[in-house]
C-alpha cells in the first residue's frame, strides 16, 4: 500500500452472524486493471484515499484480487420472484461481499463465478456496470436513498456476450446487501433460528428499536413497508423506471440496488418500458408500486414463522401492516407532489391528482415539465404550455395552482434541471466502452448537481428523440 493509506479492516458482519448464507470465496484475476470511473466522496465516507484507490495496488482491492489482511469475502446466498416466477437459488453469481467498513457493505460486481453462478461466466461489461454507476450517482443526487459506486474498474479481459464486451468490475457500497430475496431462502430452509438470526441481523443493521418490539420481526415488517412506501414515491416523483423489480432487487434498507435495465422518463407514460426483457410490462412505470407491494406480500410469507410460531395464524398481522403499504406511499407521493408544486401544507391536494391527470393524458417530458413549472411560478408559463397538448385543462389547472401562490425558490430545490436521460447515458457507454471516457465524466459532472441550470448545457436537459426508447438489458 502506499503512504497515504493506512490499512483497510475489512469487517465480516454478515459472516459472522448467518455463516450458512455466506460462502467464502474470492475474485478472479483481473489480467489488465484499468480504472474508468471513481467516486472521491464515496471514497472519503469509507475512509479511504483516493490516489490509493488509483494505484495498483488500489486496483487490486477495488478488484477483490488483494484482499486486506483479516478481510473473509463471501458470496452471499439469495432467491427470489424473477418476473413473478420463484427462484430458490440465486446469490452472488457474479458478485462478493468483501466485507465492511465505516459501518456499511463493499461489494464487488463482476469478480467472476461463484458456487451460486448457475451456467452464467461471473462477469460484467464495463457499458451496464457503468451505467450502475452514471445512474446510481444520479440518484444519490437527487437525494434518493441508493446504493452507491465507488468505482468501476475494467478488468481487460473479454467478455463474451451476443458481441465480444470488455470486462468491468464494479464496486459498489450499501447500507447492508439484505435483500427480500435472503429472507425467502432462510425460509426456504425450514430454519427458524437462521430465519431469526437473519431478522436481527436487519433489525440490529436497520431498526434497532425493533428489538424492543413484541414482535421484533413484525416491527422489522413494518419498518420495511414504510421505507418501501417512501422510496417508491421518490421513484415515481422523479420518474425513475427500475426495471427488474425482482425481490432480489429489493433491500431491507431501502435503498435502491441494481441498475440494470433502468432509465429516466422522458415523455411521461405510465406504460413506459425500458427493459428488452421485459414484455409484458410487469415493471412498467406505472406499476411500479403494485409491484413494490406484491414484492413485500412475499417478504411477509418470508417472516410468518417468526410473526407466530404457527406461521398461518401470522397471517392477519402481517397483512394488516402489508395494507399501510399504499396509504403510505399515497402519502409520501402527496408530500413530494406538494413539495414539486410549491404549494403550502394546507393546499387542496386534488391539486397534485388533477395534474397527475394532465401528465397522463398529455405524455409532456416529465423533467422538463416540472422545472418549467417553477418558470410559471415566477410569471412565464409559456415554456410549459408548450408542453402540452390540451390547453384548456392546462390553463384551468394553471389558474388555480397559481391562485395558491406556489414558492418558485422551493420547487427549483426539488424539480431537477439534469437527470441521466436514456439516449445520453446510452451515448456516454457507447464511448466509454469504445475507450473515450469524457462524455461519461461530463455527463456525470453535470448530474452530480441536478437542481443547478448551467448555462450552455442545454443539450443535457432536453429529452431524447421522441420515439426512440433503447430497449435494453444490460447485465
Ligand atoms: N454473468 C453472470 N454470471 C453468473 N451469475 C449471474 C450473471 N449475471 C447475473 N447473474 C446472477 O443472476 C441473478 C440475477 O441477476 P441480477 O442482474 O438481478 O443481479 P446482479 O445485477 O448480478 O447483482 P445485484 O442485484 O447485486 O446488483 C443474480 O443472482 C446474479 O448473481
Ligand atoms: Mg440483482
Amino acid at each position: 500500500m502506499s503512504s497515504t493509506q493506512t490499512a483497510v479492516h475489512l469487517g465480516h458482519r454478515f459472516l459472522d452472524a448467518l455463516p450458512e448464507l455466506s460462502v467464502p470465496w474470492q475474485a478472479e484475476g483481473t489480467p489488465d486493471p484499468q480504472l474508468l470511473a471513481l467516486d472521491d466522496e464515496v471514497a472519503a465516507g469509507l475512509g479511504l484515499d483516493p490516489a490509493w484507490l488509483r494505484s495498483p495496488s488500489g486496483l487490486g482491492f477495488l478488484t477483490g484480487t488483494r484482499v486486506p489482511d483479516g478481510a473473509r469475502p463471501v458470496a452471499q446466498g439469495y432467491a427470489g420472484h424473477q418476473f413473478g416466477n420463484y427462484s430458490p437459488r440465486l446469490g452472488d453469481g457474479r458478485a462478493l461481499l468483501l466485507g465492511d467498513l465505516a459501518g456499511v457493505d463493499l461489494h464487488l460486481k463482476g469478480s467472476g463465478r461463484t458456487p451460486w453462478s448457475r451456467g452464467g461466466d461471473g462477469l460484467a461489461v464495463v457499458g451496464p456496470m457503468l451505467r450502475e454507476f452514471v445512474v446510481g450517482t444520479a440518484m444519490h443526487a437527487l437525494g434518493i436513498p441508493t446504493t452507491r459506486s465507488l468505482a468501476v474498474v475494467g478488468t481487460g479481459r473479454v467478455v463474451h456476450r451476443e458481441t465480444p464486451q470488455p470486462g468491468a468490475v464494479l464496486a459498489r457500497t450499501a447500507a447492508s446487501h439484505l435483500r427480500v430475496g435472503s429472507f425467502q431462502l432462510a425460509r426456504a430452509a425450514e430454519d427458524v433460528d437462521l430465519l431469526r438470526r437473519l431478522a436481527d441481523h436487519a433489525i440490529a443493521l436497520h431498526v434497532p428499536a425493533a428489538a424492543d418490539a413484541e414482535v421484533p420481526a413484525l416491527a422489522l415488517y413494518d419498518h420495511v413497508v414504510g421505507v418501501q412506501a417512501e422510496l417508491l414515491a421518490r421513484w415515481m416523483l422523479v420518474g425513475f423506471v427500475h426495471g427488474v423489480m425482482n425481490t432480489d432487487n429489493m433491500t431491507i434498507s431501502g435503498e435502491t440496488i441494481d441498475y440494470g435495465p433502468c432509465a429516466f422518463l422522458d415523455a411521461h407514460d405510465a406504460d413506459t418500458v425500458f427493459s428488452s426483457i421485459d414484455s409484458g410490462g410487469r415493471y412498467r412505470y406505472g406499476n411500479q408500486p403494485l409491484a413494490a407491494q406484491w414484492n413485500l406480500a412475499r417478504f411477509a410469507e418470508a417472516l410468518l414463522p417468526l410473526v407466530h410460531e404457527d406461521p398461518e395464524q401470522g397471517i392477519p398481522a402481517a397483512v394488516a401492516v402489508l395494507e399501510t403499504f399504499l396509504p403510505r406511499y399515497e402519502a409520501a407521493w402527496t408530500a413530494g407532489m406538494r413539495a414539486k408544486l410549491g404549494l403550502a401544507e394546507d393546499a387542496d391536494p386534488a391539486l397534485a391528482t388533477d395534474l397527475q391527470a394532465l401528465l397522463d393524458a398529455n405524455h409532456p417530458d416529465h423533467t422538463g415539465f416540472f422545472r418549467a413549472l417553477s418558470t410559471a411560478a415566477r410569471g412565464d408559463v409559456q415554456p410549459a404550455r408548450d408542453l402540452v397538448l390540451d390547453l384548456a385543462a392546462f390553463d384551468a389547472w394553471t389558474t388555480r395552482w397559481l391562485a395558491t401562490g406556489p414558492d418558485a425558490d422551493a420547487m427549483e430545490r426539488v424539480n431537477p434541471v439534469y437527470v441521466p436521460r436514456n439516449h445520453l447515458v446510452q451515448e456516454a457507454l457507447e464511448a466509454a466502452t469504445a475507450g473515450d471516457l469524457a462524455p461519461m465524466d461530463q455527463l456525470v459532472d453535470v448530474l452530480r448537481h441536478p437542481f443547478d441550470e448551467r448555462p450552455g448545457q442545454d443539450r443535457y436537459a432536453a429529452p431524447g428523440p421522441a420515439g426512440t426508447y433503447v430497449t435494453y438489458c444490460g447485465t
